[in-house]
């Protein structure tokens, strides 16, 4: 217990809020590990940012508990919290020096200036702004203004980071180089970090565990791979992935096989809960779609458009019961819009969804796989 409490950086408890009226979290509980990073993903209105800034005191919970390294800080003031965020909009101060705005959080606080210079300096370090500290933020790019607005962060010294979508104001390229900053910083300073993002690809890459949120409750926690992999429901399915997971609408036929169609698809899955004729949703990844030939495809679709990136294509189809799908090809043979493909799949990479939007989990499956290849991330 003592061990639990001593390794858990952030809890949540039946954490709600409302506005007014509204409720918009709804009893959130939540465990983050300490020097883990955590990221929240969710559409646009779930909850992400009041979440966060819920645990940065800078929004009261409504109802609940927040404990920070086995502390209750619910109803203390953002500088008692020992936290540290980083907005999207860096919220410099556009008439101080980046050395001024690095040390100004710890000036206020009297911290001793021999302190405050030393802390600067190892900052600096760290993000490599040295030869801008005698700079104003007006002077900088945005790259490096998102970096003094770390470094401001790290100055402080806190138990926990919290990030809103840091990187959202910068363009493509720069987005790229900063996320591996951020990884990397996470990895020198092994502090806990509860980041907030619209980006896939930085959910996917930064983070040690994926909290997917919907309409201010969480619908799964796990790695990366585990919700890219094994989905605890439809939403969490058409969420995590870009482009999203091809979702077709089947009957259960019978043990071992699916209407799709008008086709009989064979399928692993022993699904006693499941009656004949019952809907089920078929869940396959664009890149576990591929061109066969008639005779043993799945799927027969229409290419309406067709994407080429180099390296990949994806095919935007509507298959002859008006589904659409998405497949990623990377075969040399060359599939153009207007064309009718055939497409097939490998059963271990297809999930299963009851009516309700659950995953089946396909036991039958798993218990034939060999360990390595169990999904567990
Ligand atoms: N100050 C406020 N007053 C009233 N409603 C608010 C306020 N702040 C947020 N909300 C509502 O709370 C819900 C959650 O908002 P929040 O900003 O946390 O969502 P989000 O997931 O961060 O969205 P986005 O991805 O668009 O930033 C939304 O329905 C929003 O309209």
């Amino acid at each position: 217990m003592r061990d639990e409490i001593a390794r858990t950086g952030v809890v949540l408890t039946d954490i709600r809020k409302s506005f007014g009226n509204l409720e918009v979290i709804h009893g959130i509980n939540l465990k983050i590990t300490e020097g883990s990073f955590v990221v929240f993903v969710g559409p646009s209105g779930c909850g992400k940012s009041t979440l966060l800034r819920m645990i940065a005191g800078l929004e009261e919970v409504t109802d609940g508990e927040i404990e920070i390294k086995g502390r209750d800080v619910t109803d203390l003031d953002p500088s008692e919290r020992g936290i540290a965020m980083v907005f999207q909009s860096y919220a410099l101060y556009p008439h101080m020096s980046v050395r001024d705005n690095l040390g100004f959080g710890l000036k206020m606080a009297r911290t001793p200036k021999v302190e405050i210079e030393a802390r600067v300096r190892a900052a600096s370090a760290i993000l490599k702004i040295d030869p801008l500290l005698d700079r104003r933020p007006g002077q900088l790019s945005g790259g490096q203004r998102q970096r003094v607005a770390i470094g401001r962060a790290i100055v402080r010294k806190p138990e926990v980071f919290l990030f809103d979508e840091p990187l959202s104001n910068l363009d493509a390229e720069l987005r790229v180089s900063m996320r591996i900053e951020i990884a990397r910083l996470h990895r020198e300073l092994r502090n806990t970090m509860i980041y907030v993002t619209h980006d896939q690809t930085e959910a996917m890459t930064l983070a040690d565990k994926i909290v997917v949120l919907r309409d201010g409750r969480i619908e799964q926690t796990g790695s990366p791979r585990e919700v890219y992999e094994k989905p605890a429901n439809i939403f969490v399915a058409g969420f995590i992935g870009s482009p999203r997971m091809n979702l077709l609408e089947a009957k259960w036929a019978e043990e071992g096989s699916v209407l799709l169609g008008g086709s009989r698809i064979p399928v692993s899955l022993d699904a006693q809960a499941l009656s004949p004729g019952e809907k089920i949703t078929l869940g396959i990844r664009p890149e576990h779609l591929f061109v066969s030939t008639a005779g043993e495809a799945m799927l027969q679709a229409r290419v309406d458009f067709s994407e080429y990136l180099g390296g990949t294509q994806f095919l935007y189809c509507q298959t002859d019961e008006g589904q659409a799908i998405i497949a990623e090809h990377r075969s040399p043979v060359p599939v153009d819009a207007g064309d009718t493909v055939h497409f097939s799949w490998d059963g271990p990479h297809l999930r299963f969804f009851d009516s309700a939007g659950m995953r089946i989990e396909p036991t039958a499956l798993v218990d034939t796989l060999a360990p390595s290849d169990n999904l567990t991330g």
